[in-house]
């Protein structure tokens, strides 16, 4: 289980996160949710351990992240992977696709150069990526390849939690639907557990068993994905859903989607 006690980040006198509180069991999926500058982003990094609270703690599996560099972080990072929005970052523009899939295996494993590129070839597959991209360097593929790219690379680990930041926010309705369902997939077949981090409330409900909305570093509120329509929302909630004009829009946009992919020939 994910747990966040009391997690508090402040930079100078801002407050960027402010005593968050999350319990997140095995296998399941939580999207945060939040307007631009609520503290979502912060909040990816400290449980990667990649920024340091100022104050509460971020254990999972009763393990406490690390706060200093130390093997830990290594023991950290298998279980723990992170999938960022599509930038230039993410993936070495100088490696090709499969050497960028199988480099945390080197790092990570005493794997032969030889399973290690069977085991990128096998995520490589499972995320939907053509086998004759392995050889591509990253600026050769899609938006939508290039971000099953980094899933495969985030998961080649077998991470019991993955963390995606803004992972789809980017991408056309096809492309989105079809990293969600991957998401899914990965979800049931190896009880992976979700952080799901967005400013888009259209995708969370397809993915997540809760959803917590955050503003200003602070949780608003926190609940199951079923009653994001619920008049019992706060108005903060209920502000960002009209903003985005989605009330009532889910279901129809879901099987719209479903139908232009059983329809279309894209692949990514
Ligand atoms: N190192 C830092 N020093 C000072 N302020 C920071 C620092 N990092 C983040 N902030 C501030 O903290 C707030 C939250 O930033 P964060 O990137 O976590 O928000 P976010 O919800 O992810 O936003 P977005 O959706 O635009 O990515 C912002 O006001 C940002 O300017």
């Amino acid at each position: 289980m994910l747990e966040i006690n009391q997690l508090s980040k402040s930079v100078g006198e801002k407050i960027i996160l402010d005593k968050l509180e999350i319990r997140l069991p095995i296998g399941r999926s939580l999207a945060v949710v939040g307007e631009s500058g609520s503290g979502k982003s912060t909040l990816a990094k400290m449980i990667m351990a990649l920024a340091r609270p100022t104050s509460g703690s971020i254990s999972f599996n009763g393990v406490v992240a690390p706060q200093h560099k130390t093997s830990d972080f290594k023991a950290w990072y298998r279980q723990i992977q992170l999938v960022f929005q599509n930038t230039a970052a993410s993936l070495d523009p100088r490696m090709t696709i499969m050497q960028s899939i199988e480099e945390p295996l080197r790092y990570f494993t005493k794997l032969e150069k030889s399973d290690r590129k069977q085991r990128a070839a096998e995520y490589a597959d499972l995320v939907g990526l053509p086998s004759m991209l392995l050889t591509s360097l990253p600026n050769q593929l899609s938006g939508g390849q290039y971000q099953r790219a980094c899933i495969a690379k985030a998961l080649i680990l077998k991470p019991k939690l993955l963390v995606c930041d803004e992972i789809v926010s980017n991408l056309d309705v096809i492309h989105q639907y079809k990293i969600i369902k991957l998401l899914q997939k990965l979800r049931e077949e190896q009880k992976l557990s979700l952080v799901f981090i967005t400013h888009d409330l259209s995708l969370v409900s397809r993915l997540s068993d809760q959803i917590m909305v955050m503003k200003n570093g602070r949780m608003v509120e926190l609940f199951n994905s079923e009653a994001l329509h619920s008049e019992d929302r706060h108005p903060y909630t209920r502000s960002l859903l009209e903003t985005a004009k989605l009330i009532g829009r889910r279901n129809e946009e879901d099987s719209h989607i479903a139908d232009m992919v059983k329809k279309t020939t894209i692949s990514i």
